[in-house]
């Protein structure tokens, strides 16, 4: 442990402050020495080297053998083709002009003189970005008021609907890069027999985001919906807040979109520096891999003390253990990386699990968001000169500093307000570092082959699913659960069989299971 006098000349030797932007960056509290800092020096260089190349239209992604372009969107000019330059710059302002004429009127519904709401339809990047932006920057009373589906739950979906108090002034956006993850296909779905059941023509409230000529995209071309808006292979779903994944719903709910782009891009240019100590993304690399030992062997708490920025730790956790949350590096070998990312918000998690960090097992280090702005107006006082935003700011100061006694590691960022322009930088600051990172452990940040292992396994349940229902209405007679998997030559299928059966069961999909249900082997299973 050092002293105060060394600790206040570590942190002012570290600290990294952006001016244009106000934002600070803190690793102080990392416990690395120049040792370490020394032996990671060629990994940096090359990780500098591969990001330069990145940016200059490399094949980022091998994998997919994709580019990876997300700093193309808020600096057009560095795309590698002026084509893709004009693609940026003129789907900006096709989304400019497109919300543009919805809040004055000149887009608006059938029936209405305006659009008052958004439906916003889309999962994983095509949400996550998109919600802690609106959790972010949505003004208080913004001209349209957005609601989210971001899972294909039934339930979750009929609770959106009865938040909608009229489909006939509600904008749909159905955001999917590939056009056909299933989650948002069923939302759409459903909000189309939504509308439709309201005698609603769908096409005349639907705007979709989507790759060129996906199936979302033919859809909506054939339907004739309101708008189209594209989104490019070389930008990911986890990096694609600055696309009209991010950028639609944005400009539709009031947010500067131009000052979010704007700080992205300041951000850019800070992160593009290749010299670790004047660099805020390398600094986190940095911290990173000290703290997890570059194998992802402490946890990242993410802890804004900002109510606003809540859901900034749900969108870390698609951008970083998505990214960086892979069996093999890029040479093959199985490393099982990643980062595993978890926190809601300060002070009132200090209420939850800060205890466990504590006191608890030491397995993570904390990342703490410092607002300085308490808010837009004087506050009152609580007590004779201390104000709710003091004891906000003390509760960050002092768990940093518990910890930082009990030998807990943990990184400061610290913007002065949250505001388009900070939200833009905070998401290229992070984007950077996970790029960075990626290089330091030899991994591609810009695939996620597991995922698409669950897609899969969800199809086989489906397909069973069919097969158990014509054994079932083929045969006319209870069957025993495991004589319907022999019959539809499923019998290792058998306890998934049980469970599909259990789910129709449970929802009167003609299905009835009898018998002691603590004994699945014992039903028996017929048509109602
Ligand atoms: O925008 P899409 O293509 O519907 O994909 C949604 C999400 O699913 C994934 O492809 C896999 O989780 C994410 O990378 C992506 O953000």
């Amino acid at each position: 442990m050092m002293d105060a006098k060394a600790l206040w000349q570590r942190y002012q030797d570290w600290l990294y402050y952006h001016e244009g932007l106000g934002l600070y960056l803190d690793i102080s509290r990392m416990r690395f020495d120049d040792s370490f800092v020394e032996s990671l020096q060629s990994k940096f260089d090359k990780a500098f080297a591969d990001m330069a190349a990145l940016e200059k239209g490399a094949i980022a992604n091998p994998d997919e053998n994709r580019m990876v372009g997300h700093y193309w969107l808020r600096n057009p000019d560095l795309a590698p083709s002026p084509e893709l330059t004009q693609e940026i710059v003129q789907t900006l302002e096709q989304i400019e002009a497109f919300a543009d004429q919805v809040h004055t009127g000149a887009v608006h519904p059938p029936k209405e003189s305006r659009f008052t709401d958004i439906i916003s339809i889309g999962i994983g990047g095509s949400a996550l970005g998109p919600q802690f932006v609106a959790e972010a920057l949505s003004p208080d009373s913004p001209p349209l008021n957005i609601h989210f589906i971001d899972n294909t739950d039934p339930r979750g979906i009929d609770r959106v609907l009865s938040q909608i108090n009229n489909l006939a002034s509600t904008l749909v956006l159905v955001i999917s890069k590939s056009g056909g993850t299933p989650e948002p296909r069923n939302g759409m779905i459903e909000v189309k027999k939504a509308y439709a059941a309201k005698n609603l023509d769908f096409s005349k409230y639907a705007v979709a985001v989507t790759g060129p000529d996906s199936n979302l995209d033919k859809v909506a071309k054939s339907e004739g919906w309101l708008a189209r808006f594209s989104m490019y292979d070389w930008v990911g779903g986890r990096t694609s807040e600055m696309s009209a994944v991010g950028l639609v719903p944005a400009a539709l709910q009031g947010i500067d979109i131009r000052a979010m782009l704007e700080g992205a891009k300041e951000m850019d240019d800070a992160t593009r520096v290749a010299d670790l100590k004047n660099n805020p993304a390398a600094l986190l690399a940095l911290a990173w891999y000290y703290s997890g030992k570059g194998k992802g062997g402490k946890d990242m708490v993410v802890l804004p003390y900002k109510d606003s920025l809540l859901l900034f730790s749900r969108y870390l956790q698609q951008l970083v253990m998505e990214s960086l949350g892979k069996e093999k590096d890029l040479d093959g070998k199985i490393v099982y990386q990643g980062i595993a990312v978890y926190g809601n918000k300060g002070s009132t998690d200090q209420h939850a699990y800060v205890q466990q960090l504590r006191e608890g097992v030491p397995n993570f280090f904390a990342t703490l968001i410092e607002v300085l702005e308490d808010r837009q107006r004087k506050s009152p006082e609580i007590d004779p000169g201390v104000t709710s935003g003091d004891y906000l700011c003390g509760f960050l100061l002092g768990t940093r500093q518990a910890l930082y006694e009990n030998n807990r590691d943990s990184i400061t960022v610290t913007i002065h307000q949250v505001n388009p322009r900070t939200v833009g930088a905070l998401i290229a600051l992070y984007e950077r570092a996970v790029g960075l990172y990626a290089s330091l452990v030899n991994i591609n940040a810009y695939h996620q082959p597991g995922v698409e292992a669950g897609k899969k396994a969800a199809a086989v349940i489906l397909d069973l699913q069919q097969k158990v229902m014509t054994v079932l209405q083929t045969e006319r007679k209870a069957l025993s659960i495991s004589e319907i998997a022999d019959k539809a030559g499923a019998s290792e299928q058998i306890e998934a069989i049980y469970k599909i059966l259990r789910h129709l069961h449970t929802n009167n999909r003609g299905v009835v299971l009898t018998g002691d249900l603590a004994k699945p082997g014992s039903l028996t299973v017929s048509l109602s």
